[in-house]
């Protein structure tokens, strides 16, 4: 009888403990190289790695591209990443070659959505300012002028993306008191409305940039949302606003920010999604008191971070025997 053709199955990271014993236990008839160094594979290994590829496990720090899927050659059927953004991929190169996309939606969503709130309040009650007094010995008595911030109760929250997380932000943020929820994106999303409650608006985004007094940037990045908030953006926000960016760091012309932040057009910022990753430390973002910077740890929890690499493994297992994906790109 003729021997079953092996399967190889390439891996780009080590993934989080549970899977990652999933992956060195095996699976039947596929061989599994795999990237094992805490730090994104280098782009050379990657395309020395890819070749013979039938099924890639990628991270959102690896970019597939036409490169990546040459040298993989043309037995690959599916690239799945553990992640639910899929800006580092190349979709029409992949469909132009049948390949599935597989990305990790929905799990990330309670934990994205509880980092935006901690990015707000940070940003809104000023703890970078306040820890880094503590330590540098500037702490002096209680006093009633110093380090005030602002407060949720009775504000408009302006949301850009009202998707999973997006909602799931307005959520959160309805239970700190706010008045007003205004909201950009695609369409009009009624159901997500009637669920959210309150009083919650779709709105053109000059009116979102006008009246928001926090503003949350939870869409994905695509040719539309890139540099969407520049500097003339920036100019249009109340000079208190709190900016929030836990998305990708692409949507912000983080030029035009830096530019507003010298000028003082904007009250607090905190991002946890940057151009280029990781921040150089020499950035000039860096400088800013009351610019918070956070390393892209928006999913950053164990259960989450577990239940992504689940799902991409089931994602590349699936496509690698030629069924459909229980977590497409375009399901
Ligand atoms: O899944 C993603 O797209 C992420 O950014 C992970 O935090």
């Amino acid at each position: 009888m003729a021997e079953l053709q092996r399967q190889r199955l390439v891996v780009t990271r080590t993934l989080p403990q549970a899977s990652q014993a999933r992956i060195d236990k095996g699976f039947d008839g596929i061989d599994i190289i795999q990237w094992k160094e805490d730090r994104a594979i280098p782009r050379s290994e990657f395309l020395k790695m890819a070749k013979g590829a039938d099924g890639i496990l990628c991270l959102l720090t690896d970019k597939i591209d036409a490169e990546v899927l040459d040298a993989a050659g043309s037995q690959l059927k599916v690239v799945s990443t553990m992640s639910v953004g899929y800006d580092h991929v190349n979709v029409p190169d992949l469909e132009s070659r049948n390949i599935a996309l597989g990305i990790t939606p929905g799990v990330l969503t309670e934990a994205t959505a509880d980092t935006t709130v901690l990015l707000v309040l940070a940003a809104a009650r000023r703890l970078r300012e306040g820890a880094d007094a503590v330590i540098q010995g500037k702490w002096g008595t209680w006093s009633p002028t110093w380090l005030l911030g602002s407060q949720l109760t009775d504000k408009t929250v302006g949301i850009v993306g009202l998707g999973r997380i997006g909602a799931a932000v307005a959520r959160r943020l309805k239970a700190f008191g706010v008045q007003r929820f205004l909201y950009q994106g695609t369409r009009r999303k009624e159901e997500t409305e009637k669920e959210i409650g309150g009083n919650i608006e779709f709105v053109q985004m000059e009116q979102l940039l006008r009246e928001s007094d926090v503003i949350c940037v939870c869409c994905a990045l695509n040719d539309k949302t890139k540099n969407m908030f520049d500097y003339k953006a920036f100019s249009q926000m109340k000079d208190t606003v709190v900016f929030v960016n836990t998305a990708r760091g692409g949507i912000v012309d983080q030029d035009g920010l830096i530019s507003a932040l010298k000028e003082g057009k904007l009250g607090s910022v905190g991002l946890d999604v940057t151009v280029p990753e990781p921040l150089p430390q020499d950035s000039e973002l860096l400088s800013f008191p009351n610019c918070l910077v956070l390393p892209h740890i928006g999913s950053g929890t164990l259960e989450t971070r577990t239940a992504m690499s689940e799902i991409a493994i089931e994602n590349v297992l699936s496509g690698m025997r030629g069924e459909r994906l229980p977590h497409a790109h375009n399901a």
